[in-house]
């Protein structure tokens, strides 16, 4: 098995693939009200050209899946999509982001496939304020999805918290409790200026240090490296608790020097950057009944396009085509 490392001599071990760029909730920092284009049937990659791809990026290193959307549980395929990439020997993890909606019904049917764990995206745990941020009901419904997840054995089980000023940061001791009382791996996120930017603004984004302030009032934190995962999270136990929180820090302490990731949207675009907008046409280049080695250099091609940091500080620039939903987080 292959390392392969990037210009910058990163491994690139970990690929997140947008299956879908539609979604059942329409957070106000990802979505407008009315949703986005919607891609036609034939511009997403089909099932076939996903398990290819992944065959394919496990050739030059890819080890570890995250499926991700728009919501990845509105695919139709989606266990048969884990069952085909659990049998690719190289892959050793296969994890999804979703916001849960439709999870605890499909739970079962995704573990039986192949599904090793689940991050669960909850901004708040009151149902108004859900309402709100999301414009659909659905609290309950993601509740009882982190919950069958833990039933399950999923593990680790994270949720991801994006804490933004003014909505959600009276709630960061709440969150803390919930991972206090439950083995629960909370993660807050630093609000990102990305798409559209119908809901950002600087003053809305809460600084990990501030948070972490916060949740000290109440708990003693300490360091841990014990939760699973490939993400650029950092971890600390809460004294006696069962759980533990993270901070994912984009904006105030960037992570990119430890980056190992690569993104394939749903239409079928290698991104080598989250933030970057040079993208490569793996959809068109499949078109064209490649071999496996074609496909290979591509993967190579956006692993060596992969910028050294990303610069957020220049915004995210009228010419960059996608919203947050359409890349995957
Ligand atoms: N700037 C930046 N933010 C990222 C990146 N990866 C993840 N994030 C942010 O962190 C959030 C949570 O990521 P997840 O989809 O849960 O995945 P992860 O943290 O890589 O997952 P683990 O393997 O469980 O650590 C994303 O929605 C983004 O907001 C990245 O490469 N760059
Ligand atoms: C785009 S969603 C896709 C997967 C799934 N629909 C979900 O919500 O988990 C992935 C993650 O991106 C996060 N996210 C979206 N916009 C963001 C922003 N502007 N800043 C920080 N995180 C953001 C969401 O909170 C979610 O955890
Ligand atoms: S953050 Fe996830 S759940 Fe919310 S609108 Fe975006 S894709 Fe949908
Ligand atoms: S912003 Fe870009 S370079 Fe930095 S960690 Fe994310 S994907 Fe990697």
């Amino acid at each position: 098995m292959i390392d392969m490392l990037d210009t910058y001599n990163r491994n690139i071990n970990y690929l997140r693939i947008s299956v879908t760029d539609r979604c059942n909730l329409r957070c106000r920092y990802c979505m407008p009200e009315e949703g986005i284009s919607k891609l036609d049937h034939r511009e997403i990659l089909s099932l076939e050209d996903i398990v290819r791809s992944v065959k394919v990026a496990a050739g030059v290193g890819i080890r570890k899946i995250r499926l991700t959307g728009g919501e990845p549980l509105v695919r139709k395929d989606i266990a048969r999509l884990i069952g085909f990439i659990s049998e690719v020997p190289e892959i050793d993890d296969i994890a999804m982001t979703t916001n849960g909606v439709l999870f605890a019904d499909m739970a079962e049917q995704l573990k039986a496939a192949g599904l090793d764990r689940v991050n669960f995206s909850m901004d708040t745990m009151v149902s108004e304020k859900f309402r709100y941020i999301s414009r659909r009901d659905h609290l309950a419904d993601v509740r009882k999805a982190i919950f069958k997840a833990l039933e399950l054995g999923l593990e680790p089980v994270k949720i991801n918290t994006v804490v933004i000023r003014g909505f959600n940061d009276d709630e960061l001791l709440d969150f803390a409790d919930l991972a206090f009382d439950f083995p629960l791996h909370i993660r807050f996120i630093e609000f990102m200026p990305i798409g559209d930017l119908l809901f950002w603004k600087k003053d809305r984004m809460i600084t990990s240090e501030q948070i972490k302030e916060k949740i000290e009032q109440r708990y003693e934190l300490t360091p841990t490296k014990l939760v699973k995962g490939s993400g650029p999270a950092r971890y600390f136990k809460l004294a006696g608790g069962r759980g533990t929180i993270g901070f994912i820090t984009p904006m105030s302490h960037k992570f990119c020097s430890e980056c190992n990731r690569l993104r394939m949207t749903a239409d079928g675009k290698l991104r080598g950057c989250l933030y970057d907008k040079r993208e490569i046409d793996l959809k068109k280049a499949l078109q064209s009944k490649p071999s496996d080695e074609d496909l290979k250099q591509l993967f190579i091609e956006a692993i060596l396009l992969k910028p050294y940091e990303h610069h957020m500080d220049a915004g995210w620039g009228k010419d960059n085509p996608r919203k947050m939903s359409q890349i995957g987080g």
